[in-house]
């Protein structure tokens, strides 16, 4: 479980996260929506470590991650999968190099031990055929998928997704949020994905979180969301036709 306490965040005096707590669980497909500039990205970034709240505490399954020793730090960086926005390969490795990455950087496994676990990671997104491929040789849909398999290379018990579905087809982008859910339930994980893509709210919201203007205006599952009554999250659902039509 991850859990937020009162996370603040300015940048040069502007206010861009006023006091955000919530709690995520594992198992979860965990939503954050919003509009733009509505704070998601800097959210996610608090969480990980790469932008440091001005105030608050992330807690992963206890530890808090700005209040604990290096060692504890290190461990529960080891414990986060990222999934960043774009896919984020490196265009001079092959696919299976690319999931290899992290094993390489952070681990002491034998060759053999690396090679069984891409081997597993790239099969269970369904990519063995392309392990030998470049970045530019692979469609959009494959690129998140070897992003996936990356992500989850080091067994992550923690799963952050900045927006998997931007440049996606409608099809591939439910393919993309299928596995993403399947890999949580399967190996329990505390996913938290960032989007702002309505299909994946109606379909894998499980646990969605509203941000307008950097604050937390609204929680809950997707099968309550359309009857909000919250005017901003309104506006933000129904300027989608589809769901626009779907409430009428
Ligand atoms: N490093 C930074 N320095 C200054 N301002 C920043 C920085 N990072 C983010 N901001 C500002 O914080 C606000 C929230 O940004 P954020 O990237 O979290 O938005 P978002 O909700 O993820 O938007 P989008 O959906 O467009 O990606 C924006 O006004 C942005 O300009």
């Amino acid at each position: 479980m991850i859990e937020i306490n009162n996370i603040s965040k300015a940048f040069n005096g502007k206010a861009v996260l006023k006091g955000i707590s919530a709690q995520f669980q594992k198992g979860e497909t965990n939503l954050i929506i919003g509009g733009s500039g509505t704070g998601k990205s800097v959210l996610l970034k608090c969480m990980i470590g790469l932008v440091k709240p001005d105030q608050g505490n992330v807690l992963y399954n206890g530890r808090n991650f700005y209040n604990c020793d290096k060692e504890t730090q290190q461990s529960i960086r080891r414990e986060m999968g990222v999934l960043f926005q774009g896919g984020a390969l490196f265009d001079s490795k092959t696919v299976e190099e690319n999931v290899r990455f992290p094993l390489d950087m952070l681990t002491a496994q034998s060759a053999e031990e690396k090679r069984e676990r891409v081997a597993f990671c790239l099969q269970r997104v369904g990519l063995e055929a392309a392990a030998k491929r470049m970045p530019s040789e692979i469609s959009g849909g494959m690129k998140k998928r070897v992003g996936i398999a990356r992500a989850i290379v080091m067994n992550p018990a923690y799963l952050f997704c900045d927006e998997p579905n931007s440049g996606l087809d409608p099809l591939t982008s439910v393919k993309i949020d299928e596995l993403i859910k399947e890999i949580t339930e399967e190996y329990q994980i505390t996913t938290i994905i960032i989007t702002h893509d309505m299909n994946s709210v109606m379909e894998i919201g499980q646990n969605i979180m509203f941000l307008y203007q950097g604050d937390k205006l609204w929680e809950g599952i997707n099968s309550e969301i359309t009857k909000t009554t919250v005017p901003e999250l309104k506006e933000f659902l129904f300027s989608n036709k589809l769901l626009r039509e779907m409430q009428e």
